[in-house]
Protein backbone atom coordinates (compact mmCIF):
# COMPACT_ATOMS: atom_id res chain seq x y z
CA UNK A 1 0.00 0.00 0.00
CA UNK A 2 1.28 2.79 -0.71
CA UNK A 3 1.81 5.98 1.51
CA UNK A 4 0.95 9.74 1.15
CA UNK A 5 4.36 11.57 1.87
CA UNK A 6 2.46 14.41 4.08
CA UNK A 7 1.44 11.57 5.99
CA UNK A 8 4.79 10.28 7.48
CA UNK A 9 6.08 13.14 9.11
CA UNK A 10 7.13 12.15 12.43
CA UNK A 11 7.21 14.44 16.14
CA UNK A 12 11.00 13.65 16.52
CA UNK A 13 11.64 15.90 18.97
CA UNK A 14 9.10 13.46 21.49
CA UNK A 15 11.28 10.65 20.22
CA UNK A 16 13.95 11.71 21.40
CA UNK A 17 12.57 13.13 24.80
CA UNK A 18 11.21 9.30 25.43
CA UNK A 19 14.39 7.60 24.57
CA UNK A 20 17.53 9.76 25.73
CA UNK A 21 18.57 8.01 29.32
CA UNK A 22 17.99 10.51 32.51
CA UNK A 23 21.41 11.35 34.09
CA UNK A 24 21.50 9.93 37.34
CA UNK A 25 24.58 9.66 40.20
CA UNK A 26 24.28 6.07 40.24
CA UNK A 27 24.63 5.29 36.93
CA UNK A 28 27.84 4.15 35.87
CA UNK A 29 30.92 4.84 33.11
CA UNK A 30 29.94 2.67 30.11
CA UNK A 31 25.75 2.68 30.49
CA UNK A 32 25.46 5.79 28.32
CA UNK A 33 27.01 4.18 25.20
CA UNK A 34 29.87 2.65 24.16
CA UNK A 35 31.02 3.76 20.07
CA UNK A 36 33.28 2.68 18.02
CA UNK A 37 34.18 4.03 14.47
CA UNK A 38 35.35 1.77 11.45
CA UNK A 39 36.82 4.36 9.48
CA UNK A 40 39.94 6.70 8.24
CA UNK A 41 43.05 5.82 6.27
CA UNK A 42 45.42 7.67 4.21
CA UNK A 43 43.01 10.39 2.52
CA UNK A 44 40.46 10.78 5.25
CA UNK A 45 41.03 11.48 9.23
CA UNK A 46 38.34 14.14 9.63
CA UNK A 47 34.96 11.99 8.71
CA UNK A 48 35.90 9.20 12.11
CA UNK A 49 36.69 12.26 13.64
CA UNK A 50 33.24 13.94 12.96
CA UNK A 51 31.45 10.32 13.82
CA UNK A 52 32.92 9.79 16.86
CA UNK A 53 33.24 13.18 18.60
CA UNK A 54 29.35 13.28 17.57
CA UNK A 55 28.78 10.66 19.59
CA UNK A 56 30.37 11.99 22.85
CA UNK A 57 28.92 15.11 22.32
CA UNK A 58 25.43 13.70 21.94
CA UNK A 59 25.79 11.70 25.18
CA UNK A 60 27.96 8.50 24.62
CA UNK A 61 30.51 7.37 27.16
CA UNK A 62 33.17 6.50 25.73
CA UNK A 63 34.29 6.62 22.07
CA UNK A 64 36.62 4.51 19.87
CA UNK A 65 38.05 4.90 16.35
CA UNK A 66 39.29 1.95 14.78
CA UNK A 67 41.73 3.08 11.86
CA UNK A 68 44.26 3.02 9.40
CA UNK A 69 48.41 2.95 11.18
CA UNK A 70 48.95 6.58 9.29
CA UNK A 71 45.69 7.87 10.22
CA UNK A 72 45.81 6.96 14.11
CA UNK A 73 48.10 9.70 15.21
CA UNK A 74 46.59 12.70 13.00
CA UNK A 75 43.23 11.65 14.66
CA UNK A 76 44.60 11.32 18.46
CA UNK A 77 45.70 14.92 17.46
CA UNK A 78 42.49 16.17 17.12
CA UNK A 79 41.51 15.04 20.86
CA UNK A 80 42.27 12.90 23.24
CA UNK A 81 38.87 12.32 24.16
CA UNK A 82 38.56 9.63 21.79
CA UNK A 83 40.43 6.17 22.05
CA UNK A 84 42.07 5.22 18.65
CA UNK A 85 43.19 2.04 17.63
CA UNK A 86 45.81 2.02 14.27
CA UNK A 87 45.07 -1.25 13.45
CA UNK A 88 43.25 -1.45 9.65
CA UNK A 89 46.08 -1.87 6.82
CA UNK A 90 45.91 -0.59 2.97
CA UNK A 91 47.09 -2.92 0.58
CA UNK A 92 50.36 -1.03 -0.41
CA UNK A 93 51.64 -1.59 3.43
CA UNK A 94 50.94 -5.54 3.31
CA UNK A 95 52.91 -8.30 1.25
CA UNK A 96 50.55 -10.48 -0.83
CA UNK A 97 51.90 -13.53 1.36
CA UNK A 98 51.15 -11.72 4.62
CA UNK A 99 47.80 -10.68 4.09
CA UNK A 100 45.74 -13.86 5.22
CA UNK A 101 47.41 -13.46 8.65
CA UNK A 102 47.11 -9.52 8.84
CA UNK A 103 43.85 -9.63 8.28
CA UNK A 104 43.26 -12.52 11.66
CA UNK A 105 45.14 -9.97 13.55
CA UNK A 106 42.86 -7.13 12.40
CA UNK A 107 40.17 -9.21 13.07
CA UNK A 108 41.51 -10.12 16.47
CA UNK A 109 42.33 -6.81 17.42
CA UNK A 110 38.59 -5.27 16.99
CA UNK A 111 37.17 -8.93 18.50
CA UNK A 112 39.34 -8.05 21.32
CA UNK A 113 36.79 -5.52 22.13
CA UNK A 114 33.76 -6.20 19.94
CA UNK A 115 30.80 -7.85 23.14
CA UNK A 116 31.39 -4.42 24.61
CA UNK A 117 30.14 -1.94 22.08
CA UNK A 118 26.48 -0.47 21.53
CA UNK A 119 27.04 -0.08 18.15
CA UNK A 120 29.24 -0.08 15.55
CA UNK A 121 29.46 3.20 12.83
CA UNK A 122 31.44 1.72 9.68
CA UNK A 123 32.93 3.54 6.75
CA UNK A 124 33.26 7.06 7.46
CA UNK A 125 36.56 8.29 5.82
CA UNK A 126 37.13 4.39 5.13
CA UNK A 127 38.43 4.43 1.39
CA UNK A 128 37.99 1.87 -1.11
CA UNK A 129 41.27 -0.40 -0.41
CA UNK A 130 39.97 -4.06 -1.66
CA UNK A 131 42.14 -5.56 1.13
CA UNK A 132 40.52 -2.96 4.31
CA UNK A 133 37.57 -3.69 2.76
CA UNK A 134 37.89 -7.02 2.93
CA UNK A 135 38.99 -7.20 6.74
CA UNK A 136 36.05 -4.90 7.62
CA UNK A 137 33.41 -7.40 5.91
CA UNK A 138 34.43 -9.92 8.32
CA UNK A 139 34.67 -7.41 11.07
CA UNK A 140 30.53 -6.98 9.92
CA UNK A 141 30.07 -10.64 10.28
CA UNK A 142 31.72 -10.53 13.54
CA UNK A 143 29.34 -7.78 14.53
CA UNK A 144 26.61 -9.76 13.05
CA UNK A 145 26.96 -13.05 14.85
CA UNK A 146 27.50 -10.60 18.19
CA UNK A 147 24.29 -8.83 17.74
CA UNK A 148 25.68 -5.63 17.88
CA UNK A 149 23.95 -3.08 15.70
CA UNK A 150 25.80 -1.05 13.13
CA UNK A 151 25.52 2.00 11.02
CA UNK A 152 26.22 1.91 7.96
CA UNK A 153 27.84 5.32 5.96
CA UNK A 154 30.45 6.78 3.54
CA UNK A 155 32.55 4.01 1.95
CA UNK A 156 31.12 1.41 4.08
CA UNK A 157 27.78 1.76 1.74
CA UNK A 158 29.92 1.26 -1.25
CA UNK A 159 31.14 -1.88 0.01
CA UNK A 160 27.77 -3.16 1.05
CA UNK A 161 26.16 -1.85 -1.73
CA UNK A 162 28.48 -4.63 -3.91
CA UNK A 163 28.45 -7.17 -1.13
CA UNK A 164 24.41 -6.57 0.39
CA UNK A 165 24.52 -10.27 1.87
CA UNK A 166 26.64 -8.44 4.81
CA UNK A 167 23.46 -6.86 5.88
CA UNK A 168 20.84 -8.70 4.22
CA UNK A 169 18.56 -9.30 6.78
CA UNK A 170 20.40 -7.99 9.84
CA UNK A 171 17.25 -5.85 11.46
CA UNK A 172 20.37 -4.11 13.84
CA UNK A 173 21.85 -2.57 10.48
CA UNK A 174 21.02 0.89 9.78
CA UNK A 175 22.45 2.14 6.04
CA UNK A 176 22.56 6.12 5.65
CA UNK A 177 22.87 6.67 2.17
CA UNK A 178 23.70 10.47 0.83
CA UNK A 179 22.03 11.17 -2.77
CA UNK A 180 25.26 9.70 -4.85
CA UNK A 181 24.75 6.46 -2.38
CA UNK A 182 21.05 5.79 -2.59
CA UNK A 183 21.34 5.72 -5.93
CA UNK A 184 23.64 2.83 -6.33
CA UNK A 185 21.96 1.06 -4.08
CA UNK A 186 18.78 1.33 -5.65
CA UNK A 187 20.60 0.92 -9.14
CA UNK A 188 22.17 -2.45 -7.50
CA UNK A 189 19.19 -4.00 -5.06
CA UNK A 190 15.99 -2.70 -7.25
CA UNK A 191 17.68 -2.29 -10.77
CA UNK A 192 16.44 0.71 -11.40
CA UNK A 193 16.23 4.37 -11.28
CA UNK A 194 15.86 6.32 -7.82
CA UNK A 195 12.31 7.98 -8.36
CA UNK A 196 11.64 10.60 -6.56
CA UNK A 197 8.14 11.20 -7.00
CA UNK A 198 7.18 8.22 -5.43
CA UNK A 199 10.47 8.22 -2.85
CA UNK A 200 8.62 7.31 0.14
CA UNK A 201 7.20 3.47 -1.51
CA UNK A 202 10.91 3.44 -2.71
CA UNK A 203 12.69 3.49 0.55
CA UNK A 204 10.21 1.01 1.78
CA UNK A 205 10.64 -1.69 -0.91
CA UNK A 206 14.40 -0.85 -0.57
CA UNK A 207 14.57 -1.86 2.88
CA UNK A 208 12.08 -4.31 2.38
CA UNK A 209 14.46 -6.04 -0.63
CA UNK A 210 17.15 -5.94 1.93
CA UNK A 211 15.51 -8.14 4.30
CA UNK A 212 14.09 -5.47 7.03
CA UNK A 213 17.59 -3.79 7.24
CA UNK A 214 16.52 0.33 8.27
CA UNK A 215 17.59 3.14 5.48
CA UNK A 216 18.14 6.83 6.24
CA UNK A 217 18.13 8.54 2.93
CA UNK A 218 19.20 11.83 3.35
CA UNK A 219 18.19 14.83 1.35
CA UNK A 220 15.97 18.06 1.83
CA UNK A 221 13.74 15.70 4.19
CA UNK A 222 15.45 12.46 5.61
CA UNK A 223 13.55 9.53 4.75
CA UNK A 224 13.56 6.56 6.93
CA UNK A 225 12.21 3.01 6.26
CA UNK A 226 12.78 -0.51 7.91
CA UNK A 227 10.67 -2.55 4.78
CA UNK A 228 7.42 -2.08 7.36
CA UNK A 229 6.73 1.29 7.71
CA UNK A 230 8.00 5.25 6.73
CA UNK A 231 8.82 8.09 8.49
CA UNK A 232 10.07 11.47 7.77
CA UNK A 233 12.22 14.29 9.29
CA UNK A 234 12.05 17.73 7.71
CA UNK A 235 12.27 20.11 10.56
CA UNK A 236 14.38 22.78 9.56
CA UNK A 237 18.11 22.35 8.99
CA UNK A 238 20.83 24.71 7.00
CA UNK A 239 21.59 25.67 3.61
CA UNK A 240 24.69 24.88 3.73
CA UNK A 241 26.46 21.92 2.53
CA UNK A 242 29.77 21.46 3.56
CA UNK A 243 31.27 17.64 4.31
CA UNK A 244 30.85 16.57 6.93
CA UNK A 245 27.39 16.81 8.36
CA UNK A 246 26.64 13.06 7.21
CA UNK A 247 29.88 11.72 9.50
CA UNK A 248 27.80 14.02 12.70
CA UNK A 249 24.43 12.18 11.62
CA UNK A 250 25.97 8.70 12.02
CA UNK A 251 27.75 9.15 15.27
CA UNK A 252 24.50 10.55 16.67
CA UNK A 253 22.56 7.57 15.14
CA UNK A 254 24.55 5.61 16.42
CA UNK A 255 24.04 6.44 19.98
CA UNK A 256 20.35 7.00 19.58
CA UNK A 257 19.99 3.72 18.39
CA UNK A 258 21.92 2.16 21.46
CA UNK A 259 19.80 4.25 23.76
CA UNK A 260 16.34 3.19 21.92
CA UNK A 261 17.52 -0.20 22.54
CA UNK A 262 17.88 0.19 26.44
CA UNK A 263 14.62 2.09 26.30
CA UNK A 264 12.69 -0.40 24.70
CA UNK A 265 14.48 -3.43 26.75
CA UNK A 266 13.28 -1.53 30.58
CA UNK A 267 10.10 -0.06 29.03
CA UNK A 268 6.57 -1.81 30.73
CA UNK A 269 4.29 -2.27 28.04
CA UNK A 270 2.87 1.35 28.44
CA UNK A 271 5.80 2.81 26.33
CA UNK A 272 4.29 5.73 24.63
CA UNK A 273 6.45 5.37 21.45
CA UNK A 274 4.05 4.42 17.70
CA UNK A 275 7.61 2.70 17.05
CA UNK A 276 8.96 -0.07 18.47
CA UNK A 277 12.50 -0.91 15.61
CA UNK A 278 15.00 1.08 18.03
CA UNK A 279 17.16 1.17 14.83
CA UNK A 280 14.42 3.68 13.35
CA UNK A 281 14.02 5.39 16.71
CA UNK A 282 17.41 5.75 16.79
CA UNK A 283 17.32 7.71 12.81
CA UNK A 284 14.45 9.67 13.82
CA UNK A 285 16.48 11.16 16.48
CA UNK A 286 19.36 11.65 14.63
CA UNK A 287 18.43 13.12 11.98
CA UNK A 288 16.29 15.53 14.16
CA UNK A 289 19.60 16.55 16.01
CA UNK A 290 21.63 17.06 13.35
CA UNK A 291 19.27 19.22 11.60
CA UNK A 292 18.76 21.20 14.81
CA UNK A 293 22.04 21.75 15.46
CA UNK A 294 23.13 23.03 12.25
CA UNK A 295 20.40 25.46 12.35
CA UNK A 296 21.95 26.48 15.41
CA UNK A 297 25.25 26.74 14.08
CA UNK A 298 24.00 28.47 10.46
CA UNK A 299 22.30 31.12 12.44
CA UNK A 300 25.36 32.65 13.76
CA UNK A 301 28.13 31.58 11.15
CA UNK A 302 25.94 31.60 8.29
CA UNK A 303 28.13 30.88 5.26
CA UNK A 304 31.19 30.49 6.76
CA UNK A 305 29.32 27.38 9.08
CA UNK A 306 31.49 24.42 8.97
CA UNK A 307 31.05 21.05 10.67
CA UNK A 308 32.63 21.74 13.51
CA UNK A 309 30.68 24.52 14.35
CA UNK A 310 27.50 22.27 14.17
CA UNK A 311 29.14 19.89 16.47
CA UNK A 312 29.56 22.30 18.92
CA UNK A 313 25.72 23.10 19.22
CA UNK A 314 24.98 19.45 19.43
CA UNK A 315 25.10 19.63 23.02
CA UNK A 316 22.73 22.81 23.25
CA UNK A 317 20.26 21.53 20.71
CA UNK A 318 19.96 18.30 22.52
CA UNK A 319 19.50 20.65 26.03
CA UNK A 320 16.57 22.82 24.33
CA UNK A 321 14.69 19.61 23.81
CA UNK A 322 15.39 17.58 26.81
CA UNK A 323 16.97 19.53 29.52
CA UNK A 324 19.84 17.60 31.23
CA UNK A 325 17.94 18.20 35.19
N1 LIG B 1 36.66 15.77 6.11
C1 LIG B 1 36.59 14.47 5.74
O1 LIG B 1 37.50 13.68 6.00
C2 LIG B 1 35.38 13.99 5.03
C3 LIG B 1 35.43 12.74 4.42
N2 LIG B 1 34.34 12.17 3.87
C4 LIG B 1 34.50 10.79 3.42
O2 LIG B 1 34.79 10.82 2.04
C5 LIG B 1 34.52 9.54 1.51
C6 LIG B 1 33.68 9.68 0.25
O3 LIG B 1 32.43 10.23 0.60
P1 LIG B 1 31.66 11.24 -0.34
O4 LIG B 1 30.52 11.76 0.41
O5 LIG B 1 32.59 12.22 -0.96
O6 LIG B 1 31.14 10.22 -1.39
P2 LIG B 1 30.20 10.41 -2.63
O7 LIG B 1 29.35 11.65 -2.47
O8 LIG B 1 29.54 9.15 -2.90
O9 LIG B 1 31.30 10.64 -3.72
C7 LIG B 1 31.49 11.85 -4.41
C8 LIG B 1 32.22 11.51 -5.70
O10 LIG B 1 33.54 11.01 -5.42
C9 LIG B 1 33.71 9.68 -5.90
N3 LIG B 1 34.41 8.94 -4.86
C10 LIG B 1 34.16 9.01 -3.53
N4 LIG B 1 35.04 8.27 -2.84
C11 LIG B 1 35.88 7.71 -3.74
C12 LIG B 1 37.00 6.85 -3.64
N5 LIG B 1 37.47 6.44 -2.43
N6 LIG B 1 37.60 6.46 -4.78
C13 LIG B 1 37.15 6.89 -5.97
N7 LIG B 1 36.08 7.72 -6.12
C14 LIG B 1 35.47 8.13 -5.03
C15 LIG B 1 32.35 9.16 -6.21
O11 LIG B 1 32.41 8.37 -7.35
P3 LIG B 1 31.46 7.07 -7.56
O12 LIG B 1 31.58 6.26 -6.32
O13 LIG B 1 30.08 7.58 -7.77
O14 LIG B 1 32.05 6.39 -8.71
C16 LIG B 1 31.54 10.40 -6.45
O15 LIG B 1 31.57 10.76 -7.81
C17 LIG B 1 33.77 8.77 2.61
O16 LIG B 1 34.69 7.94 3.30
C18 LIG B 1 33.32 9.88 3.50
O17 LIG B 1 33.08 9.41 4.82
C19 LIG B 1 33.06 12.84 3.86
O18 LIG B 1 32.35 12.28 4.96
C20 LIG B 1 33.18 14.35 3.98
C21 LIG B 1 34.14 14.81 5.03
N1 LIG C 1 18.83 19.78 1.09
C1 LIG C 1 18.96 19.62 2.40
N2 LIG C 1 18.30 20.42 3.28
C2 LIG C 1 18.43 20.25 4.61
N3 LIG C 1 19.21 19.30 5.16
C3 LIG C 1 19.88 18.49 4.35
C4 LIG C 1 19.80 18.59 2.93
N4 LIG C 1 20.58 17.64 2.39
C5 LIG C 1 21.13 16.98 3.42
N5 LIG C 1 20.71 17.48 4.59
C6 LIG C 1 21.07 17.03 5.93
O1 LIG C 1 22.48 17.01 6.07
C7 LIG C 1 22.90 15.81 6.70
C8 LIG C 1 23.98 15.18 5.84
O2 LIG C 1 23.44 14.82 4.59
P1 LIG C 1 24.35 14.78 3.29
O3 LIG C 1 23.47 14.36 2.18
O4 LIG C 1 25.11 16.05 3.17
O5 LIG C 1 25.33 13.59 3.71
P2 LIG C 1 26.76 13.20 3.16
O6 LIG C 1 26.90 13.61 1.73
O7 LIG C 1 26.96 11.78 3.48
O8 LIG C 1 27.70 14.07 4.09
P3 LIG C 1 29.28 13.91 4.32
O9 LIG C 1 29.88 15.13 3.70
O10 LIG C 1 29.45 13.88 5.80
O11 LIG C 1 29.71 12.63 3.66
C9 LIG C 1 21.67 14.93 6.85
O12 LIG C 1 21.33 14.86 8.22
C10 LIG C 1 20.56 15.63 6.12
O13 LIG C 1 19.40 15.69 6.90
MG1 LIG D 1 28.84 10.80 3.68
Amino acid sequence: MQQDLRSVEVDAESVIRSITPALDLTRHKGQAGKIAVIGGCREYTGAPYFAAISALKIGADLSHVFCTKDAAPVIKSYSPELIVHPVLEESYSVREEDKKIISSKVLAEVDKWMERFDCLVIGPGLGRDPFLLDCVSEIMRHARQTNVPIVIDGDGLFLVTNNIDLVSGYALAVLTPNVNEYKRLVEKVLSSEVNDLDATQQVLSLAKKIGGVTILKKGKSDLISDGDTVKSVSIYGSPRRCGGQGDILSGSVAVFLSWARQHIKAADSNSNLSCENPAVLGCIAGSAMMRKAASVAFSHKKRSTVTGDIIECLGKSLEDICPAT
